[in-house]
């Protein structure tokens, strides 16, 4: 356990794992109300909804990181189905449109309780360059981000996943109740990665990011807990 006393930190852990065993090994050195955890492709595929519910048991706060994008009746079951599972929150993309984000507000807004998950749409990938997205016809990523972000507040979404780079914008922009959720956060010495559009711990809450998804530069460290640990830190000074 670590820095006992605190209030939760903006840090969402990635569970970037290929078994259960492995992801609740982390999970069990970490402490619930200092993070939360995401769960996303690799973990799930993998190990299913009884890692989400086993998390859950610990007391952590699960990130359903699926990224769901098809059309709006699937989608939007999915996302019910993740809000019955009790994810605290999930996303779907926001490039499968207006109609596939409103499907899912509605059905959680019909079926929903005090519990209903927090509804995220992802903008641009944070692994996404100019090059990237020249490539692919799309036009520069703030200009994209900035409409994708638009048109998920307008469908109903609590908030974007997005770079901690857009965070300025978007906050003036769409306001404070809309949450930020910002991977591709890198502290000033870890290694890049796959990640393009990538920011540190502090500069990204400076930029107004609410949660900051942080995976290998903690899970792949010699010591988690002490990356962790290191990383609140500089969110504190
Ligand atoms: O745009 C996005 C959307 C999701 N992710 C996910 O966040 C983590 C980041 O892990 P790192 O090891 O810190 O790079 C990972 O699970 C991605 O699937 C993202 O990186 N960018």
């Amino acid at each position: 356990m670590i820095c006992e006393g605190l209030v939760k930190s903006p840090v969402i852990v990635a569970l970037d794992y290929d078994t259960p065993q492995k992801a609740l090994a982390m999970a069990d050195r970490l402490d619930p109300q200092l993070c939360r955890v995401k769960v996303g492709k690799e973990l799930f595929t993998s190990a299913g909804p009884q890692v989400v519910e086993k998390l859950q048991s610990k007391g952590f706060d699960v990130f359903l990181d699926l990224k769901f994008h098809d059309i709006p009746n699937t989608t939007s079951k999915a996302v019910a189905a993740a809000a019955q599972l009790g994810v605290w929150m999930v996303n779907v993309h926001a490039s499968g449109g207006r109609r596939m984000m409103e499907a899912c507000r509605n059905i959680l807004d019909q079926h929903g309780s005090d519990r209903s998950p927090l509804l995220i749409a992802v903008t641009v990938l944070t692994s996404m360059e100019q090059t990237d997205l020249e490539e692919l016809g799309l036009p520069r990523s703030d200009q994209l981000v900035m409409k994708l972000a638009s048109l998920a507040r307008e469908s109903g979404m609590d908030g974007v996943v997005c770079s901690a780079q857009e965070s300025k914008m978007l906050k003036q922009a769409l306001g404070s109740s809309f949450s930020l959720v910002t991977p591709g956060i890198r502290p000033a010495e870890a290694a890049s990665d796959d990640q393009r559009r990538i920011v540190t711990p502090a500069q990204a809450m400076a930029n107004g990011s609410d949660y900051l998804v942080i995976g290998r530069p903690i899970t792949q460290a010699a010591d988690p807990i002490v990356a962790l640990q290191n990383i609140i830190t500089t969110l504190q000074s």
